[in-house]
């Protein structure tokens, strides 16, 4: 059985003061069924790491895809492995959007990660100009192949669905639209890496989950956790979402 799991995306927030979140996460009673993840701001990966080792688990936003060298600004799959992490989010749309990175750019730097013993949390998600033209399942299979690496595994593997009408909009996608793309994306990894790693890569929502509405989105076949921006951001609300997950 796949077990769940609760990412938080942070994003450009953060300071060292909300670390206290993170405490306060692990000072509530611990999930049985769901692992707890918080990707922050780079800068406090190295503390946040340090809070509750084993508990809450720490990744990355982002990573190069060279393990270093002249590149000023970036960091490094080794580097957020060296400081606490155990995960890094990859081809989120925000990168994809503001940092022109190409479905290669992220299989490159998904390579790099698994090489540094890290988790890859590979986001994929349709514009709503292409939800509108039906083109979603189309979109997500090129994203899938395209930035996914041959060798990923069912333990090193995670892929977030988020449509990105639905982030920071409010406006969750419906049980239906969820259901579909996640049951295609599992067909997908089945058919290309086999039903072994195919059935046991964890496939996550991602796009306005809040405490609302989460109880619906976790019944939705092959939802096996979330991956939540603003609503992570206080322990008070992810830790809802995360009791939702468990109790799904
Ligand atoms: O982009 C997201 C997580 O990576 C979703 O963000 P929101 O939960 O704020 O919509």
């Amino acid at each position: 059985m796949r077990r769940k799991l609760a990412a938080g995306n942070w994003k450009m927030n953060g300071l060292c003061a909300d670390l206290a979140e993170i405490e306060a996460l692990a000072a509530a009673p611990a999930p049985t069924q769901t692992d707890r993840l918080i990707c922050p701001p780079a800068t406090l990966i190295a503390r946040a790491a340090r809070i509750a080792p084993g508990a809450i688990a720490i990744g990355g936003q982002e990573c190069h895809a060279m393990n270093a060298g002249a590149h000023t600004g970036d960091i490094s799959a080794p580097m957020l492995a060296d400081a606490g992490a155990s995960y890094v989010i990859l081809g989120h749309s925000e990168r994809r959007q503001d940092h022109m990175e190409s479905d290669a750019d992220v299989r490159a730097k998904a390579r790099a990660a698994h090489e540094a013993g890290l988790t890859t949390l590979i986001c994929v998600g349709e514009t709503l100009a292409e939800r509108d033209a039906a083109n979603t399942l189309d979109i997500i299979g090129g994203q899938l192949s395209g930035s996914v690496p041959d060798h990923g595994t069912g333990e090193n593997l995670v892929i977030a669905y988020e449509p990105i009408w639905a982030i920071g909009t409010g406006r969750t996608a419906t049980p239906e639209q969820i259901g579909e793309v996640h049951d295609f994306i599992r067909a997908r990894l089945e058919r290309r890496f086999g039903a072994g790693v195919g059935r046991s890569v964890r496939l996550l929502y991602g796009g306005s989950v809040k405490p609302a509405n989460a109880d619906t989105i976790f019944a939705v076949s092959n939802v096996d956790g979330a991956l939540v921006g603003g609503a992570s951001l206080r322990a008070a609300d992810f830790g809802a979402i995360i009791a939702a997950l468990d109790a799904s």
